[in-house]
């Protein structure tokens, strides 16, 4: 990928220390979003790295993978399907639990959503310890989908997450990356 473009991409994310809580550096995707040009480059190397390999749909989780997924399901032509925060999806559901950095949560996905034979890109804005989207790929693999990759803006490689989703079969791909966290 062009580092030029990478760096661009790095360069636009503000840290902000002690948020939510004293210790965590807070790696801002939002100050990305606000520049436009940071915001279409994302877009376009996701683009440029997963068009023709044959992604059937692309499931972001809530709320920030929201943000860089539907965007990358309109430019490949593919269906995007929510994982949510519990009870704000209105069909019958399956759920997950799961442990954040700092806490603990359960992500939801319509059992309709997913098919068997589906082959499925998650996506997300940053990977800190991976339990997000660890939870995010049990709930696609128990509706039947092949999930292969795992895309994100920010890796947080000192959380370990990336090596977390290596052990479970996926090809990781960020934009850039935040050591001393
Ligand atoms: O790799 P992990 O340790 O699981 O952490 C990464 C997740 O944490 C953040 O979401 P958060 O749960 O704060 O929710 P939000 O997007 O709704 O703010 C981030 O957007 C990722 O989804
Ligand atoms: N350090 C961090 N910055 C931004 N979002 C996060 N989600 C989990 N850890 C985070």
């Amino acid at each position: 990928m062009n580092q030029a473009s990478l760096a661009l991409i790095k360069n636009s994310i503000k840290t902000i220390p002690d948020y939510p809580k004293p210790g965590i550096m807070f790696r801002d995707v939002t100050s990305l979003m606000e520049d436009g040009e940071a915001f279409k480059m994302s877009i376009d190397l996701l683009v440029a790295h997963y068009k023709d390999r044959g992604f059937t749909k692309i499931v972001g989780t809530e709320a920030r993978g929201f943000l860089f997924g539907a965007p990358l399901a309109v430019a490949l032509g593919l269906g995007f399907v929510p994982v949510r925060k519990p009870g704000k999806l209105p069909r019958a559901t399956n759920a997950q639990s799961y442990e954040l950095e700092y806490g603990m949560d359960t992500l939801e996905i319509h059992q309709d959503a997913i098919q068997a034979g589906d082959k499925v890109l998650v996506v997300d804005d940053l990977l800190a310890t991976g339990g997000t989207i660890d939870a995010t790929v049990k709930l696609i693999r128990d509706l039947g989908g092949e999930v292969t990759d795992a895309a994100f803006i920010i890796n947080l490689p000192d959380l370990g997450g990336e090596q977390r989703l290596l052990d479970l079969g996926l090809d990781v791909l960020s934009l850039c990356e935040f050591e001393g966290d």
